[in-house]
């Protein structure tokens, strides 16, 4: 038997909600047409309005699902989201250098749209060090970028200093997303690990629907590096995917309601038909 779908996993913590974290990855791979599976580091009480309660998950706990996946299925890429606190940082650290899960993307989660701690002030030195190189891509925002470089943020040049920064510290491609950023584009920064370097630009559009960005677009990377593609067509079709998923709002909930992943569509389906 062949495995005609690509496997990715993430590795972050569950949304109640529905929008972001697990789900939003496991959605947007499903939308992407590759099999999602996950390691649940920590689950939240959440919705669209903010985090309640959150707890992390026992070591033992963390290290089984690896091994579960690891002795079943062919991971091609994966991902990593909210991890929670310093000590969960090491367990996955552990797990991704023991197994071989493919092209690694850290989302380096840090807090919630509503304003939540997701990870641990004490979390951010063992990310730089034990994390960050054994980065593919980084996809920091912009409040991220800024903890993790030491420097702030406050324009485009900014964002290229940072991203040279982050490049130094490991990983070895870097996309620093600038929807924090007050600018009338949604203008992302790409610095690739031969030198090359780019802007990733759609319009800004005006909504509060925006829970579950960072995960979808990363998500979306790793299900496209799954499938083949280089990563540079990966972080192109992630961020037209992105754009239209919060240009064609959909209503859920009473705050930051999730993004549209229906919204975006390709071409895939024939593309695939030829294979
Ligand atoms: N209002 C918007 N219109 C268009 N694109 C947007 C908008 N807000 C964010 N984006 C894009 O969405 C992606 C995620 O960006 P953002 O900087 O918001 O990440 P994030 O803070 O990690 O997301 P989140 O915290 O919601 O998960 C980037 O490509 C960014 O340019
Ligand atoms: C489990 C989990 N992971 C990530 C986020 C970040 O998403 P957002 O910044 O949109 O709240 C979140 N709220 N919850």
């Amino acid at each position: 038997m062949t495995d005609r779908i690509p496997q990715v996993l993430t590795i972050a913590g569950t949304d109640s909600g529905g929008g972001a974290g697990v789900m939003a990855d496991l959605k947007t791979f499903q939308m992407r047409h590759v099999f999602g599976t996950a390691v649940v580091v920590a689950v939240t009480a959440q919705n669209t309005v903010g985090v309640q309660n959150f707890v992390s998950l026992s070591e033992t706990m963390v290290h089984d699902q690896f091994k579960a996946l690891a002795d079943d299925f062919t991971i091609k890429a994966c991902k990593t989201g909210m991890l929670a606190d310093a000590e969960h940082v090491r367990f996955v650290v552990h797990n991704l250098k023991k197994y071989h899960f493919g092209p690694l993307i850290v989302d380096p989660v840090m807090i919630a749209k509503g304003g939540a701690q997701l990870l641990a002030d004490d979390a951010i030195s063992v990310v730089k060090q034990a994390l960050l190189p054994l980065a593919t891509l980084i996809t920091p925002n912009i409040p991220e970028a800024e903890r993790l470089s030491g420097q702030t943020i406050k324009n485009r040049s900014d964002m290229q200093q940072a991203a040279q920064k982050l490049k130094q510290l490991g990983a070895k491609n870097v996309l620093i997303k600038g929807g924090h950023l007050a600018s009338q584009a949604a203008a992302d920064y790409v610095l690739l690990a031969d030198g090359r370097s780019l802007w990733l630009e759609t319009p800004r559009f005006e909504t509060k629907n925006t829970h579950g960005t960072g995960d979808t677009i990363s998500a979306c990377i790793v299900a496209e590096l799954a499938k083949g593609y280089d990563l540079l067509t990966a972080l192109k079709t992630a961020k037209q995917f992105i754009y239209a998923s919060i240009a064609n709002p959909i209503e859920v909930g009473h705050g930051h309601g999730p993004l549209n992943l229906w919204a975006y569509t390709d071409g895939y389906q024939e593309e695939n038909d030829e294979i």
